[in-house]
Order: C-alpha cells, then sequence, then structure tokens
C-alpha cells in the first residue's frame, strides 16, 4: 500500500503589460494598476496524495486546473522510478492499421487493445484517424499503457464526448489504470464524473486561492482492490460521498 505524501503547490505569475494606448484607456477606466502585478493560483496549497491515486481536478474555467496538473506531473516526474505520459500527447501514427502500431507482435497488439476494451476485429484494422472520439481515447489509454509511465495525465479530460460516453470511459480509464497501478491524474470543468472514475482525491479549484481539496477513500479502496462494476462504484460514491 501507498504511503500518503503531502505534495506542496504553489504556483504564482508575476504579471507586467505593455502599457499600449488601449490598456492605460481601460486602466483608467476601470482603475486598475499597472505596477509588476503577482497573481497566486496556488498559495501553498498541501495536497494528500498517494501513488496509485485516482486524481480528479475539476473547477472553474481560468480557476487553476491545468497550473495545478502540470504541477503534479512535474513533482511526479522528479520522483525515483516515476514516469509520467499525457494522454493527449501520445503521438498517432496514421499511416497504419491500429493493429500494426501497438505491441511487439499481435498476441500483445491484442493483448493491449482488449485491456481498453477494443475488441472488435474490424476496428483493429482501421487507423486512428478512422477511429471515433471514444475510439481513439481507447487506443491512446492502450498506448499509455504499453508505455509503461507510472503517471498517467490529461487535461481537457474527455471534454469533446458526449456526456455519456464520457462517463463510460472515465470508468474504462480508472479501471485500466489501476489495474495497472498506474496514477492518473485528470482534469476538466465536468463535475460528473465523480461516480465513474471513484476518484481517491477531488480537487474544486475555484478563483483565487479557493480550493476544496477532498479524500474520498473508501470507495476508491475498494476499486484498487478488485475490477468492481459501474454500478457497484457508483452506489459506494453515493455512500460514501459526503
Ligand atoms: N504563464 C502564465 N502567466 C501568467 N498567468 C498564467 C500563466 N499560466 C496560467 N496563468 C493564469 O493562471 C490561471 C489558471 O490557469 P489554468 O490554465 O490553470 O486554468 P484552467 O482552470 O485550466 O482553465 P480552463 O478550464 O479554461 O482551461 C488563469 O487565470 C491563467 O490566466
Amino acid at each position: 500500500m501507498s504511503e500518503l505524501m503531502n505534495l506542496k503547490i504553489d504556483e504564482r505569475f508575476l504579471t507586467r503589460v505593455y502599457r499600449s494606448e488601449r490598456v492605460v484607456e481601460i486602466a483608467e477606466a476601470f482603475g486598475i494598476g499597472l505596477d509588476e502585478k503577482e497573481f497566486v493560483v496556488y498559495d501553498g496549497l498541501d495536497l494528500p496524495v498517494k501513488k496509485g491515486d485516482v486524481i480528479y481536478i475539476t473547477g472553474q474555467s481560468g480557476g487553476g486546473k491545468s497550473v495545478l496538473l502540470r504541477n503534479l506531473a512535474k513533482q511526479f516526474s522528479a520522483m525515483p522510478g516515476e514516469r509520467v505520459v499525457n494522454l493527449d500527447q501520445i503521438e498517432l501514427d496514421d499511416s497504419a492499421a491500429l493493429i500494426d502500431l501497438i505491441g511487439s507482435d499481435t498476441t500483445d497488439a491484442l493483448r493491449l487493445l482488449n485491456a481498453v476494451g477494443i475488441t472488435d476485429a474490424f476496428v483493429y484494422l482501421r487507423k486512428p484517424s478512422e477511429l471515433s472520439d471514444g475510439q481513439r481515447y481507447r487506443f491512446r489509454m492502450a498506448k499509455a499503457i504499453e508505455t509503461g509511465a507510472t503517471v498517467w495525465c490529461c487535461d481537457e479530460f474527455l471534454a469533446i464526448l458526449d456526456r455519456t460516453s464520457a462517463k463510460i470511459i472515465a470508468y474504462s480509464l480508472q479501471k485500466v489504470a489501476r489495474r495497472h497501478g498506474a496514477t492518473l491524474i485528470v482534469a476538466t470543468t465536468h463535475t460528473d464524473l465523480t461516480r465513474d472514475l471513484g476518484p481517491d482525491l477531488v480537487v474544486n479549484k475555484r478563483f483565487r486561492e479557493k480550493v476544496l481539496v477532498e479524500r474520498i477513500e473508501e470507495a476508491a479502496a475498494r476499486c484498487a482492490e478488485r475490477t468492481v462494476t459501474r454500478e457497484e462504484l457508483q452506489s459506494w460514491i453515493e455512500e460514501f460521498t459526503p
């Protein structure tokens, strides 16, 4: 069982703007000073994290989700033995069929594709550009497994999918990540994925330094022990979420 770590999140930016005529006009109209300013996004936030956690970062647009995701990815990369992959940045070669783009041989390719729920022979023969957004996401998951990375992160998580598909894929992703012992960190403005991700840690970031951090241990621990059905996960989240 992994130990609880306390990761310190401190993120602030110094902002200074070029004093163009329009900038000065706006500053005068709204009474905004134009000196160099410090913009604090996270003021030494303590984040209780375990390796292998599913971390769900939500909150308002511009609140600081991406900043936190990048910070965590950086902190994990610096830990011995940890390797971070960004699911969105996995390059997909579009010159061949899926079966040729993954795994050391056909058996290995089938193992990886089946692990993420790609089980249709017709889909094995398609190129990445010929997949639906959901299928392409599953293929990225398979590629993430293949990299052997220990931390999988994803910004704007499933934002382009309809919400029903997003929930089904979120459930699959947590299952695959937990089965491989990977830490999963996702960020999105959508707050509807708790019941499908079964997160160990939820961070809800609002403007300025306002942030809610909550560990939902019970349901997550059960998911880590064995593969649970979507229905089980959903009922436990309801039971254990205050
Ligand atoms: N390099 C930077 N310099 C100055 N400010 C920055 C920088 N990067 C981010 N910010 C500011 O930090 C805040 C948080 O940005 P972030 O990209 O994390 O938001 P977000 O919650 O991911 O938003 P969205 O959902 O719109 O992607 C924003 O106000 C942004 O303008």
